[in-house]
């Protein structure tokens, strides 16, 4: 979907990438992560030519991105950013339609993406259609924002640190809600952080930068399992390294089929080791049920089992 071929960039002679290659295949959710100033977000806009790249050749769904007017390429790659962008004086139905308006949408048609949309984006229609930005929480704001990036039905999303200066509640309910959205639209997602639990919970591949060089590019798991080097490991944090491992594996993988019934607590096939545990801690058992998404008892499991 797309490709960097031996990418180059230079900001008044100070090179900040270098030699990158790397290629994000069609409904991979990929997230970028390493030190402040390592290169991710220029990496982002060279995507969709916010910044031009200085040499090699960056490829989108096959052609050469310069092959694409700017315009053309914005408007098949959604962008959403952690400042969120909003037209501050527009209705947050008018900012989910910016694109669908510019590519000359019946208003049927819009009507009907931004009632999707906010449905998508668990907002309530009824209260924030007309609504104005600055009406808005930060999450919401941020949920608009999204909502805005897939308006059109971009063929890619690329999203910088949307959830950085959300509080952490907020931000796990958005996670929740990537993860969803890129299950049932199957979206190409280039998404940019800081956090490591945030890529491990929501990358298909991580893709770890140094002073503009790939590091690493792994699953979660591959990652998790097998650090490249000390650089990996020591961004992989030594504290929790334990309590990330579970963070990637489910508990519908690792418990028993056995009748849960008589067991009152339960999560979610899959939902993480990790929060499974939590909850063990939290109230004080070694046991859980797991439940399907449907709500149906599926198995149990137990504390010994999360620990071998
Ligand atoms: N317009 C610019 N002019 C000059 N240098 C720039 C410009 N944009 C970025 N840089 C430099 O390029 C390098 C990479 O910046 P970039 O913003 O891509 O890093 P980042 O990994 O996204 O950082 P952060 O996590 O702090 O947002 C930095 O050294 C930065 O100072």
């Amino acid at each position: 979907m797309i490709e960097f071929r031996n990418i180059t960039k230079t900001f008044n002679a100070v090179t900040v990438i270098e030699g990158l290659n790397l290629i994000v295949e069609r409904g991979e959710f990929c997230v970028l992560i390493g030190p402040s100033g390592s290169g991710k977000s220029t990496i982002l806009r060279m995507i969709n030519r916010l910044i031009e790249h200085s040499a090699g050749e960056i490829r989108f769904a096959g052609e050469p991105i310069r092959s694409f007017a700017p315009e053309v390429l914005r408007r098949r790659i959604g962008y959403a950013i952690q400042s969120v962008g909003l037209f501050p004086h527009w209705t947050v139905e008018a900012n989910i339609a910016t694109v669908p308006r510019l590519l000359g949408w019946d208003a049927a048609r819009i009507e009907a993406r931004i009632a999707e949309l906010m449905a998508l984006l668990g907002l309530d229609a009824a209260r924030f259609r007309t609504a104005y930005p600055h009406q808005l929480s930060g999450g919401q704001q941020q949920r608009v924002g999204v909502a805005r990036a897939l308006a059109a039905d971009p063929d890619v999303l690329l999203m910088d640190e949307p959830f950085g200066a959300l509080d952490p509640i907020t931000r796990d309910s958005l996670q929740a809600e990537m993860r969803r959205i890129h299950a049932e639209t199957g979206k190409t997602i280039v998404f940019v952080t800081h956090d490591m639990d945030e890529a491990l919970r929501l990358a298909s591949r991580v893709v770890i930068l140094d002073k503009g060089r790939i590091v690493q590019s792994a699953t979660p798991r591959e990652l998790l399992h097998a650090p490249a080097n000390d650089f990996v490991r020591e961004f992989l944090g030594k504290d929790d390294y334990g309590l990330k491992l579970l963070s990637v594996e489910t508990a519908g993988a690792h418990m028993r089929r056995e009748d849960s019934g008589a067991v009152a607590e339960a999560v979610r096939e899959q939902d993480s080791l990790r929060l499974a545990l939590s909850h063990m801690v939290a109230l004080k058992t070694d046991r859980l049920g797991v439940e399907d998404s449907t709500g149906r008892r599926v198995g149990l499991l137990l504390l010994a089992d999360i620990v071998t």
